[in-house]
């Protein structure tokens, strides 16, 4: 691929509204964004899913940008890079810290789908050429706020609704929802808030004829979650405890959910998705691209690989409008009826705006290839 340099850009980005899950409230993203050159000059991007904090998993910011400097990047020195899959065999003795790779790993599939001149779509081998798109709402701090942004979901065309939920802010809240909105598609998060000894709060939830409930045991657990699939109806679908195609094909055997929300960076990049993709619609299982607020780079990738066919239900990929006041890309992310459309130009098929991403830049460092 003629790799000569890779670039770690760090920036601060103003969410429009605060989104708070089980495990905290996040008014901005600190992330990374990661440029692969090669000796033309073309320019792949990558973003580092990261949050601020390791609280959703033990990676963050900080360590996602260590990991880079000190172990991921040297692997890629002097290496042969033919293909975007060489980038996961050289970083597979490294273990975990899967958005790290997956940072650079997906600069690397956009600058190999560039230099193709094919979109990013087609390079992993999306059929789709609009996505479905679902909206996830944070929790609010009342039933009336909640309604109402469930309202303006509904009104907004989203084809699926996903409320995050934790103890206390669960049961009666999810029962006003149904109330309120008894046909809609809606499914609710825990982000891994609970434990087996709430089986009955998920019976009671089971009458609310959910479309799944994500994560609702530990993040690193699929033991108990088997158990509680066993003792309800609706889906589980896994997001914290699935990291690679084995976590998946384990949990899938012992039952542990029904359904797989693949996020590219929490499965250390593209490549190991692709591997989630195929082991889901092999089996006949739905799986959908989770998301981690990105900006525009990341969403954009996250477009992509929701093209593929074993993506079979909306996606946590609303448009740019919903996050910021100005995305890093150009034209933003829009949805019309519910659906973002594939786009077709090289590459992630938007411009990125470097002025911009200059602009915001707070520390950078490159690492000369060869
Ligand atoms: O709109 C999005 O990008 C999805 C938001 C979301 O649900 C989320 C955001 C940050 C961390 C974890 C999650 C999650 O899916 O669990
Ligand atoms: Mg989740």
């Amino acid at each position: 691929m003629n790799l000569t340099s890779i670039t770690v850009r760090r920036l601060t980005t103003e969410m429009l509204t605060p989104f708070t899950t089980s495990f905290g409230t996040q008014t901005h993203r600190d992330l990374l964004i990661v440029e692969a050159r090669d000796d033309a000059g073309t320019v792949g991007y990558g973003e580092c899913v990261a949050g601020a904090e390791p609280t959703y998993s033990e990676e963050a910011t900080s360590t996602c940008e260590v990991a880079l400097a000190e172990y991921v990047l040297p692997r890629l020195q002097n290496a042969a890079v033919e293909h975007p899959d060489d980038i996961s065999t050289l970083l597979h003795p490294i273990k975990r810290n899967n958005m790290a790779k997956a940072s650079v790993e997906g600069a690397v599939w956009d600058l190999w789908a560039k230099q193709q001149g094919i979109s990013l779509s087609q390079a992993l081998g999306g059929t789709k050429s609009r996505v479905d798109v679902g909206l996830s709402i944070g929790i609010k701090p009342t039933d009336a706020e909640l309604l109402q942004a469930v309202g303006e979901a509904v009104e907004a065309g989203y084809r699926r609704i996903k409320i995050k939920i934790a103890p206390g802010r669960d049961l009666e809240m999810m029962r006003a929802v149904r109330r309120e909105f008894p046909d809609e598609a809606i499914m609710v998060d825990a982000n891994s808030a609970y434990t087996l000894d709430d089986a009955q709060l998920f019976a009671a939830l089971d009458e609310l004829n959910l479309m799944m409930i994500e994560q609702p045991l530990a993040h690193d657990d699929i033991v108990d979650h088997r158990h509680l699939q066993a003792a309800i109806r609706t889906p589980i679908c896994l997001d914290e405890s699935i990291h690679s195609l084995d976590d998946a094909r384990k949990a899938l055997e012992l039952g542990s959910g029904k359904i797989i929300n693949i996020k590219v960076g929490r499965v250390g990049g593209l490549t190991e998705s692709l591997k989630i993709e195929q082991l889901c619609r092999e089996s006949g299982v739905d799986a959908w691209c989770g998301g981690m607020l990105e900006t525009g780079i990341g969403r954009a990738h996250n477009v992509a690989i929701a093209s593929l066919d074993g993506f079979t239900l909306p996606g946590d990929t609303a448009p740019s409008a919903r996050y910021w006041a100005e995305d890093l890309i150009t034209p933003e992310v829009t949805m019309h009826n519910g659906q973002i459309e594939v786009p077709t130009g090289p590459g992630l098929g938007y411009e990125v705006k470097t002025a911009m991403l200059e602009s915001l830049t707070t520390q950078e460092f490159t690492v000369q290839l060869r």
